[in-house]
């Protein structure tokens, strides 16, 4: 049986790129999942394992960012003996990249190639507006469209007042609350892992990400375990899968992750926080810190109450913390400059 990448999301912007050197032996693919050196992926004749060529090695040895991952399209390669290996990653259309813990520049891609990041946050215990305003802020920088879902919508009694609350957070960005058990807004995400279409799920451990893979495949593909009475999951899922979705696209589990630290790498912040970014253009002046300025239209703002003092504190920890590893990336640059320049 063949199957049809195009439902995976194959298509023209892939197809440009593909360029393999022959093509008797080698053929596209999508990573489902990769581990060191090894990747399960799903290509025309189904789900096969590949290890990494040479050339994808040597490529990524630099940059670990250039390592297949989960939702890559990849050019495999058939040997005569049955192996089968990732030649080359074809360029991504959309990143999910964070700041690794070890204060490394390159960052993590956790996926790659989504049409949507969703940010799920969970209605219990509460709903943390911290969390999902640095996660919105990731999943804007990623390229794909943002989506919050308020996951386990029926352990609360007014969810719509919930949703509401945190349509504040991001404006713009659609609210969704869902509920597996009482089946709430699932129409919502299956229009989103529709044929060609790829929805990422991104949340911290235990917001109920692996039951919503496991509801719109239609099975259990990812372990659910059972939750503490404290509200706190343990971590179940170590590892990124693609999971394609029947008569559908495909769905991307991310690993509960703790403290994702954002990259200074687009303008996911000044887009999550489009409210403030805008006062700040009111400012009297251009480089306003909303302090003691006169003519501070962000301060404006919080006096007269439209902007709560807690989301102006969110947004300057955010770009602290983004203007800190930039710095940081600015001097280890300049060091590496220094090793490579003779003296
Ligand atoms: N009441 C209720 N419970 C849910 C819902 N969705 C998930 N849960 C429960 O929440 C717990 C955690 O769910 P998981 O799907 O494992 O969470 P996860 O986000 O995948 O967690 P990690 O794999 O650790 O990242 C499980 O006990 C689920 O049964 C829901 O819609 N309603
Ligand atoms: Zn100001």
């Amino acid at each position: 049986m063949t199957h049809d990448l195009s439902r995976l999301g194959w298509d023209e912007f892939f197809a440009s790129a593909y360029r393999p050197r022959s093509r008797t032996d080698t053929a596209a693919a999508r990573v489902l999942r990769a581990d060191r050196g090894v990747c399960t992926v799903f290509g025309a004749s189904g789900t096969l394992r590949a290890t990494l060529a040479g050339g994808v090695l040597l490529d990524s040895s630099g940059d670990p960012a250039r390592l297949p991952c989960a939702g890559d399209w990849v050019v495999i390669r058939h040997w005569p003996d049955r192996r089968v290996t990732v030649e080359s990653v074809l360029p991504r259309r959309t990143t999910l990249i964070r700041r690794t813990a070890d204060k490394d520049s390159s960052g993590q891609v956790l996926a790659a190639n989504m049409d949507t990041v969703a940010v799920v946050e969970p209605m219990h215990p509460a709903p943390d507006d911290a969390r999902v305003e640095r996660l919105l802020s990731l999943a804007f920088d990623s390229g794909a469209a943002p989506l919050l879902v308020l996951s386990k919508s029926d352990t609360c009694a007014d969810p719509e007042a919930i949703a509401g609350q945190f349509a504040g957070l991001a404006p713009g960005v659609p609210v969704l609350p869902v509920s597996v058990p009482a089946g709430t807004g699932l129409a919502g995400l299956r229009e989103r892992v529709a044929p060609g279409r790829t929805l990422a799920l991104l949340g911290r451990s235990g917001a109920g990400k692996s039951t919503l893979v496991n509801m719109l495949a239609g099975g259990d593909v990812m372990p659910v375990r059972q939750i503490r009475a404290d509200g706190k999951g343990r971590h179940t899922t170590a590892y990124r899968n693609l999971v394609p979705v029947p008569g559908g696209g495909a769905v991307l589990d991310t690993p509960g992750i703790r403290g994702v630290g954002l990259l200074d790498t687009g303008s996911g912040l000044d887009r999550t926080f489009a409210d403030i970014a805008d006062l700040a253009a009111l400012c009297r002046f251009a480089d306003c810190r909303h302090g003691a300025e006169p003519g501070c239209a962000v301060r404006a703002a919080v006096h007269d109450g439209s902007l709560s003092v807690r989301r102006l504190e969110s947004w300057r920890k955010l770009q602290h913390e983004v203007a800190v590893q930039s710095s940081r990336q600015a001097v280890r640059l300049r060091s590496a400059d220094r090793r490579q320049r003779p003296s």
